[in-house]
């Protein structure tokens, strides 16, 4: 590339990335993800590299976040916050490690403290004498947006440093960390401005940085932020000689620190824990986009310095991003099992978490309006873990015009019947009896590990199986021919004797196994182990009235009619006497636990950060289990569960001798630890 060109990219990557900048840090609404950003910014700053007489002291290479908005009065931070150099794989952490090596000589055995990095927005708190007098965003580092007033609506920040002997709260102190909305509280505030016909955020960092940056600290009150803090900047009156220590500190006089921090050995012991991050990220109740590395003493710290906008200290390890942008090329319909009909957007192939992504679920119509999602959108895709790619938000300044609504269609892609939406009901469904997508998906389901575990009978195999005939429903897999199945398309000798092992193998599965194969709806795997339990046999289950299935704890009025009806029908007892004619014999269940529920009548009260669970897990594995999930402790509270950094309901437990789990017994007692 000639230096001509080279400017000319240089100073069109700076403009876009200046818009980016506005949109993410004053408007917090990005319009592209993070991966896509960084991967301009790390182009902006490999072209510099390569042609230093181009970058310039206003380069976005060279400066931290935006300049505060006017709307809020400025507040300069006595120490600069600054950013963090990334590094997006191990390699890059063992280089980070080079370049300690460069500066302080070997450091095989540097003590380092690894934080998760929560997605979420920093500040900067001012305490004076103990009190809290300021807080800010973090600006463009060296001045921040004053945010005192909404700052002081979140709970979790102490107004006061908690003073003891031990530990006295310092002259003045300035505290950072970050606000954030846990997982949960984002969906549901998604939920209610999706309602309110207001745009959802893109993510939980977007909704903690707009509900913190508003004028009116009433609205701020409302939304569900959190703190965890983790670094001091200026302190007067207290010296500290270590990250940890200062950790310890920030614990000691109230404020929020992660539980999860640790102290680790060597670069080899970062990378552990970012290993470790990468596995629990999924079953936090927070969003994290990686894990910052520090170096423990302070006095390293010092002679490291900084560059211009991170200090050589620290590094922040980004896990794979989960979002990504593209197009939606068309928009299919699934039908499912139960006749469901499910929209699913087709998209340009795009790489969300080290996947590439071509399908979204839409869900259903509901939510394809309230989103206002049309054919030939770019949109903001989301693949959180194992889950299904999902659609976050449309990007509406991409509109061209040209974009086409989408409408359920009146009959069903797969058998041509009419399609019924039922009160009350998200769901469009096919209702055809002998439509071949619902067979599919019966017979799937049936197959499936937590059913009958047919190994081998995948969808493909399921779908040819169906559409030649030799299969309508369930019970018919046992009959097959071994002929028959030599004349389908792609099956050889060695498939079909495999396929008809693994269906023998499967003719004596535990009792729970078939009750879920069966797909009654609302019959999970933890309510068929239940009901196994509780009529250790398959004809007992049959013959149940619906008055006997109500009497179990864990079994509603709905669940409980869906079971009753599922065994009146004719063709379901046709599909199971033809099941016993196969000679297909569940295993009986043991009997000596009869009962469904180990925490029937029992009171629970969650308090604290869960890091296991959110609370809503929490509650709604109490309930499956026939307990309660109670919100304030009362004289009925049989057990209080305390997270990190519980307060008051644990003391009161304490004090009052009811027993205190912590998450893991907890998970133990429920059976899942
Ligand atoms: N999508 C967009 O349009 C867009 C635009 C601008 C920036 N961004 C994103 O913003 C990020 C860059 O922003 P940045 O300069 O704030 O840097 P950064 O997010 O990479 O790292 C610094 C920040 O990490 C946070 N942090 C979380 N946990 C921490 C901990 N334990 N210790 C220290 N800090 C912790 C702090 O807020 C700190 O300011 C990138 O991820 C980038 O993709 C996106
Ligand atoms: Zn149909």
């Amino acid at each position: 590339m000639d230096a001509e060109t080279a400017w000319k990219n240089i100073e069109d990557l700076k403009a876009r990335i200046e818009y980016h900048n506005r949109r993410y840090y004053q408007l917090d609404d990005p319009v592209i993800s993070d991966a896509e950003y960084d991967l301009l910014l790390r182009e902006l700053i490999r072209l510099e590299d390569q042609f230093p007489q181009w970058r310039t002291g206003d380069s976005p290479s060279q400066r931290i976040g935006a300049a505060p908005l006017s709307k809020f009065a400025p507040a300069a931070h006595r120490t600069p916050m600054l950013s963090l150099a990334n590094a997006f794989s191990e390699g890059e952490i063992l280089q980070f490690q080079e370049r300690l090596n460069r500066f302080l000589g070997n450091t095989a055995s540097l003590s380092f403290v690894v934080e998760p990095k929560i997605d979420g927005v920093a500040v900067n708190l001012t305490y004076l004498d103990g009190f809290l007098t300021s807080g800010a965003t973090r600006g463009d580092g060296a001045t921040g947006e004053d945010v005192t007033r909404n700052i002081r609506t979140i709970h979790s920040i102490p107004l006061r440093i908690l003073s003891t002997p031990e530990s006295t709260a310092p002259e003045e102190i300035e505290i950072r960390g970050e606000i954030y909305i846990e997982s949960e509280s984002f969906r549901m505030l998604n939920e209610r401005r999706l309602a309110g016909n207001e745009a959802p955020f893109a993510n939980p960092r977007n909704a903690a940085a707009g509900s913190l940056r508003q004028l009116d600290s009433s609205i701020t009150a409302q939304r569900p932020l959190k703190m965890f803090c983790y670094a001091v900047g200026l302190v007067k009156g207290r010296i500290f000689t270590h990250h940890h220590e200062v950790l310890g500190a920030l614990n000691h006089w109230g404020f929020p620190v992660n539980p999860l921090i640790r102290r680790v050995d060597g670069i080899s012991g970062c990378i552990d824990f970012y290993r470790e991050l990468q596995d629990r990220r999924k079953d936090l109740p927070y969003e994290i986009d990686g894990m910052v590395i520090k170096v423990d003493d302070l006095a390293l710290q010092e002679r490291l310095g900084a560059v211009s906008r991170s200090p050589r200290w620290a590094l922040a390890c980004k896990f794979a991003a989960t979002q990504a942008t593209t197009r939606i090329e068309d928009i299919l319909v699934n039908v499912g099992r139960t006749g469901a009909l499910t929209p699913v957007a087709l998209m340009a192939p795009v790489l969300v978490g080290g996947v590439t992504v071509s399908r979204a679920t839409l869900h259903n119509q509901d939510e394809i309006d309230k989103k206002d999602i049309r054919i030939g959108d770019t949109v903001l895709v989301q693949r959180a873990g194992d889950v299904i790619p999902e659609v976050v938000v449309v990007v509406k300044e991409k509109r061209t015009g040209r974009e086409r609504l989408f409408k359920m269609p009146a009959h069903c892609p797969e058998c041509g019947s009419e399609v019924v939406r039922i009160e009350g009901e998200a769901a469009h469904r096919c209702i055809g009896i002998s439509c071949p997508a619902q067979i599919r998906g019966h017979i799937i389901h049936f197959a499936s590990r937590g059913g009958m575990d047919i190994e081998g009978l995948g969808e493909k195999l399921v779908l040819n199986l169906v559409d030649s005939g030799l299969i309508r429903d369930p019970a018919d897999l046992y009959f097959l021919k071994r002929d028959s199945l030599l004349n389908l398309e792609r099956m050889a000798e060695k498939s079909v004797t495999n396929l008809l092992a693994a269906i023998e193998r499967s003719k004596s599965p535990p009792l729970d196994k078939l009750i879920y194969a069966l797909g009654i709806r609302h019959v999970g795997e933890h309510l068929s182990k239940i009901l196994a339990r509780n009529y250790q046999t398959l004809d007992a289950l049959m013959d149940a009235s619906e008055e006997d299935l109500l009497s179990i704890p864990n079994i509603g009025s709905e669940v409980g009619s869906s079971i009753f009806q599922f065994f009146r029908n004719e063709s379901n007892r046709r599909v199971l006497e033809k099941l016993k004619d196969a000679g297909v014999t569940p295993v009986e269940s043991p009997s000596e636990s009869p009962l469904s529920a180990p925490l029937t009548g029992k009171n629970f009260v969650f308090t604290g950060a869960l890091t296991r669970m959110t609370r809503i897990e929490a509650k709604q594995i109490v309930e499956s289990l026939g307990g309660q999930a109670l919100s304030s402790l009362t004289k009925n509270t049989d057990y209080v569960v305390a997270g990190a950094a519980a307060g008051s309901k644990l003391k009161k437990a304490q004090e009052s001798g009811i027993p205190v789990l912590s998450e893991e017994e907890f998970l133990a007692m429920a059976g899942r630890g």
